[in-house]
């Protein structure tokens, strides 16, 4: 008789566990767990899928909610379960420092290993471990190296420019900023550390099918995050299903190839002792130069070809999008302001009446251009979202709010980047706030951080920055007639934070036209 009322009620009763499993769960991580006492709102702290909602389901909008729930429980604030973000200048300065104790999370960093499946610098976790492999790769991308190879970025410019100028007289009377700007810093990139350029600007359609590639793989990090035993499931998937299944990953998987055969290339040449017309990243990570008595205490590291082609992979992926889309920014914002147009064309014809005379360290020295591109370094940060990191077995406290080791606590630059302490009318792009008084300028500068900070800041920030300098130093030196397509507008250059910054994805792409008359100068 009994067995007959279970079978009779067997669904009741498994909802009925099932609902007081969820209760269980729900009341544990609410009242219970070792971050119940940091504030947020109570699905946050019950669940990640409000995260994943607006970083999956909204596609990386997180980043705009956060500033609201900031505004409401305070500077540290209860994502999900396991997640705190911080939007504390202070609290960036403990976390992002040289020596830090906080690692990366590896629930966001170790699946970006994907298809590698080695560590690259991005992704180590160990501090210690990336510590000695960035002492390896540093030397490449010092000041003092970029300057060395200053001509790649001349050349790179030149080449830009001279197709935005046959662009604007073509019939169609018009130029595809957007696309020929990513174009330009795959092309630098490649050509400075490989020395065998991908020539995207000589494509009809500037590589776009590697930048969607890239973006692509973006879309899959919130499901990544939010679903990790997921993670195993995609690494069994063979390419050409992926490719079947999201065809832009086809130009993905090419580029592997490209970058593949190249590192291939140059092993065959060191193997075989062929010297090198210049050497690359490849020649310095396969087989480091000789250590010299200013070294000191420094050591090289061989590193295997599977791991130099990851990190060479990295590398490429890690200054396209960042860089073409921060110089897009301030070429956009200067044409929206015509009195800035002029003033910034004034200022680089004045200071090189012969624009052959351009050099990278003089254009660091002139105020507006300064400015310009720091605004658009600040309103349009490369990875503007939240950027995790685990407290160590030390724990924190931030704020009075002490936090167990394990916790994972995330910034973003869009938060700091907007701080109204720091600026006010912090939406407004306004180079000017970068030539006010000293103190203030250094306070901002506080709050900025779009290339990180600490022993994990940017590899690449002086290459990125000398393309800043000689693209948008260029263009305006040589042209006082553009502006800004009718039909693209503010809207489309919106961010949203997919660990990398993009545009929405129905964003029109920024184009650029010839205004009738110049700018007066
Ligand atoms: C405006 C342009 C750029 C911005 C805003 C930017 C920003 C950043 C940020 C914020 C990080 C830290 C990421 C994290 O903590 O997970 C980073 C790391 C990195 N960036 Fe950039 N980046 C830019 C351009 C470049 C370029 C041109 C390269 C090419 C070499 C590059 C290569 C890297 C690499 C390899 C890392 C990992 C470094 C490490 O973990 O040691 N970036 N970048």
């Amino acid at each position: 008789m009994g067995s007959t009322t279970f079978a009779g009620h067997w669904p009741v009763y498994i909802a009925l566990y099932l609902v007081s499993w969820l209760g269980c769960i729900i009341i544990r991580r609410r009242y219970f767990h070792p971050l119940s006492h940091v504030p947020g709102p109570f699905l946050m702290s019950i669940s990640s899928l409000p995260v994943f909602y607006y970083q999956g389901i909204q596609e990386g909008q997180l980043m705009h909610i956060l500033p609201k729930l900031h505004a409401k429980y305070g500077r540290v604030v209860r994502i999900s379960p396991n997640e705190v973000h911080l939007s504390d200048p202070e609290a960036y300065e403990k976390i992002h420092t040289v020596g830090t104790k906080f690692t990366k999370d590896p629930g966001l960093y170790t699946p970006m290993e994907g298809v590698m499946k080695t560590t690259t610098i991005l992704t180590i976790m160990s501090n210690e471990e990336h510590k000695v492999r960035r002492s390896a790769l540093n030397p490449f991308f010092s000041r003092r190296s970029v300057l060395d190879l200053e001509q790649i970025i001349w050349d790179k410019t030149a080449q830009l420019t001279g197709m935005l100028q046959a662009g604007l007289d073509s019939r169609q009377q018009i130029f595809d900023m957007h696309h020929a700007i990513r174009a330009f810093s795959v092309d630098v990139i490649t050509e400075y550390a490989y020395a065998r350029c991908w020539n995207q600007l000589d494509m009809p359609d500037f590589g776009m099918s590697y930048q969607d590639a890239i973006r692509a793989i973006h879309w899959f990090f919130p499901y990544i995050l939010t679903f990790p035993p997921a993670v195993p499931l995609f690494g069994l998937i063979p390419d050409w299903l992926n490719v079947m299944l999201f065809p832009p990953f086809k130009k993905w998987f090419d580029s592997l190839t490209t970058v593949r055969a190249a590192v291939t290339k140059v092993r065959k040449e060191i193997d075989m002792g062929v010297k090198p017309s210049r050497r690359t990243i490849f020649h310095d990570l396969m087989e480091p130069p000789p250590l010299n008595e200013t070294d000191g205490k420094k050591f090289r590291q061989v590193l295997s070809d599977e791991t130099v082609f990851a990190d060479a992979v990295n590398v490429t992926g890690a200054g396209a999008e960042t860089t073409g889309s921060t110089a897009a920014r301030a070429i956009f914002e200067v044409l929206c302001n015509p009195a800035i147009y002029g003033r910034l064309t004034k200022e680089l014809r004045d200071a090189f009446p012969n624009p052959d005379t351009m050099t990278l360290p003089a254009l660091e020295q002139l105020p507006l251009l300064n400015g310009v591109i720091k605004e658009a370094l600040r309103l349009n940060p490369g990875l503007p979202g939240a950027i995790p990191r685990v407290v160590p077995p030390s724990g924190a406290t931030f704020n009075g709010i002490p936090l167990p080791p394990g916790t994972v606590v995330s910034m973003s630059a869009w938060i700091l980047h907007h701080d109204p302490d720091a600026f006010a009318n912090p939406e407004v792009f306004d180079p000017y706030r970068w030539m006010d008084q000293p103190e203030k300028v250094r306070a901002r500068e506080r709050c900025m951080i779009p290339f990180g900070r600490g022993s994990r800041n940017c590899l690449g920030q002086n290459l990125a920055m000398a393309e800043l300098y000689a693209t948008v130093g260029s263009i305006f030196h040589r042209f006082d007639d553009l502006q800004v397509a009718p039909d693209f507008g503010r809207e489309d250059l919106a961010l949203v934070g997919l660990f990398l910054g993009y545009h929405p994805r129905k964003a029109r792409k920024f184009k650029i036209v010839r205004r009738e008359q110049g700018y007066k100068i």
